[in-house]
């Protein structure tokens, strides 16, 4: 038997999981590592966090599987996006700690850049907008900052990478530095069309050409792990990032197929073909994978806060013990309560892109309790998703029916997705194999060394656990997003 080797490398947690020949997890093992926040509104990793647990998970894994590594024929890695490391090219030191996409400190630099109009050359060539989630202003704060840093890496001494490089470049020994084409395109100086870093941006940002790691396909050569580490050297052959192997994982494969993935945070992806979109109602553009040196593109959206809302009900309320309780509170509330919680608890993601709009509830009564709240932050999942449809649909042409597939923790809640389809207005599918993101990233080195089949027989061997259909009515629909919209112009109507 044949097994890949998935590495998901998280915000909070390292993750690697063993997939067998018919692309089946067989093993996985977990470990959550520190949070750094150093001042308010940044948020860092120390390096180190990430290389250890990736190690201890992988060791981990296979020990699960009751497998060493000569039974692991490649190694498919995927990783939270845009967090931002460098590193000396000679020891492998970090110069800085790893700055996580979540990281705010360069909100000014974004104005100011914004400020200078730079923002529609941003947007042209990286797909990006002007916002400090992505890696370029990070890389520059580095620079500015870190002691020597900026000569260093003009010297070529100093090397850039997200997450994945840095996972590669440790795991060979220092012999390759690397990414992928849909890491690349969330760094904002990586030109989406002509498929190369944009000299333009980097010189605006003031970052020398040098420091950053080859571009290659999501399924290709990223060199073999380091004998010593494992006991044999593994072929690392394939990268892409969590969103997009998520992507690759449900195999969206068409223009007009979407996924969304429901952790922490939710992230919708929709697959617009071999041409960019560029959307006019504030979504990215960004690669969805890249084959055969071919680009396929989709428009994202990006919501802070989805499985954190619930997170927040246990956690911040205190009034629920477990996730899982939600959904039996949300069955039990009261019909004739529709109560509207808007979670901006960091500021609005897509797409409305306001880093100072904060959370309100809207409807309270003195019968509002715990199952109106548990359904009211359900709901709200499920709002945030409805408006970055609207957002595709006005940029892009679907063809057919709307069908989302799902993924992440939150699609335990049946409640969440029925409210979902409910919403929607379409149809929800949630798969069997809920770990798309390792399954895309196992898939693209399984596929690259020939054991997993094409694109096309991966496709068609996608399987459904349930499909969600709208039980509600178009004027139920169109009432309760109204509701929304008011509540969302109410929340951003106490910003200034
Ligand atoms: N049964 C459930 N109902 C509602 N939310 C849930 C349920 N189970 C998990 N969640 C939410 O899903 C999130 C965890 O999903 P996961 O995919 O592991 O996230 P991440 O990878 O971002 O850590 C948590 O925020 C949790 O609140
Ligand atoms: O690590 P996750 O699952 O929170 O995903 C993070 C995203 O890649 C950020 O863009």
């Amino acid at each position: 038997m044949t097994y890949i080797l998935a590495i998901d490398q998280g915000t909070t947690s390292s993750r690697a999981i063993v997939f067998d020949g018919d692309i089946r997890p067989v093993a996985s093992a977990q470990l959550e590592f520190e949070q750094h926040f150093p001042q308010s509104g940044w948020v860092e990793h120390d390096p180190a966090d990430i290389w250890v647990t990736t190690v201890e998970t992988c060791s981990g894994a296979l020990a699960r599987a009751k497998l060493a590594a000569r039974d692991i024929a490649a190694i498919g890695i995927t990783n939270q996006r845009e967090t931002t490391l460098v590193w000396d090219k000679v020891t492998g030191e970090p110069v800085y700690k790893a700055i996580v996409w979540q990281d705010r400190r360069t909100a000014e630099t974004c104005e100011n850049l914004k400020a200078d109009g730079h923002a529609d050359l941003v947007q042209a060539k990286t797909g990006l907008l002007l916002d400090p989630y992505f890696s370029g202003t990070k890389i520059k704060w580095i620079l500015d900052n870190v002691d020597g840093a900026r000569s260093r890496a003009e010297a070529g001494e100093l090397l850039f990478g997200t997450v994945d490089s840095y996972l590669i470049w440790k795991l060979t020994g220092g012999r390759v530095h690397a990414t992928d084409a849909t890491n690349a395109a969330r760094t904002l100086i990586y030109d989406i069309h002509a498929g190369e870093w944009s000299a333009e941006i980097c010189a605006l940002l003031g970052i020398p050409m040098a420091m950053l790691p080859e571009v290659k396909d999501c399924a290709a050569d990223f060199g073999e792990t380091d004998a010593d580490l494992f006991g044999v050297a593994i072929p690392i052959r394939g990268v892409a990032g969590d969103q997009q192997a998520a992507t690759i994982g449900q195999a969206c494969f068409s223009p007009g197929m979407l996924k969304s993935t429901y952790g922490t945070g939710c992230f919708a992806l929709l697959n617009t073909g071999e041409t960019p979109v560029t959307s006019q109602n504030r979504l990215l553009t960004t690669i969805a994978y890249q084959l055969d040196g071919k680009p396929t593109y989709a428009l994202e959206g990006a919501i802070f806060i989805a499985g954190a809302v619930v997170q927040w009900l246990r956690d911040g309320l205190g009034i629920i013990r477990d996730a899982a309780e939600t959904e039996p509170l949300a069955e039990k509330s009261d019909e004739g309560q529709e109560l509207i919680l808007v979670p901006a608890f960091t500021g609005l993601g897509a797409p409305y892109w306001n880093p100072n709009a904060r959370g309100a509830v809207f409807g309270l009564s003195r019968n509002s309790g715990p199952a109106e709240m548990s359904k009211a932050a359900l709901e709200s999942v499920g709002f945030q998703t409805r408006d970055l449809l609207e957002a595709m649909h006005a940029d892009f042409e679907f063809g057919g029916d709307t069908v989302l597939r799902v993924d992440g923790g939150m699609t335990a809640s049946s409640w969440a997705m029925q409210f979902l389809s409910d919403i929607l207005g379409a149809a929800v599918d949630r798969p069997v194999v809920a770990e798309s993101t390792a399954k895309g990233a196992a898939w693209l080195a399984g596929m690259q060394i020939g054991v997993y089949p094409g694109m096309d027989e991966f496709a068609a061997s996608w399987e459904k656990d349930t499909q969600f259909v709208p039980a509600r009515g178009e004027a139920w629909r169109e009432r309760r997003y109204a509701g929304w919209k008011k509540a969302i112009a109410a929340t951003l109507s106490m910003t200034d």
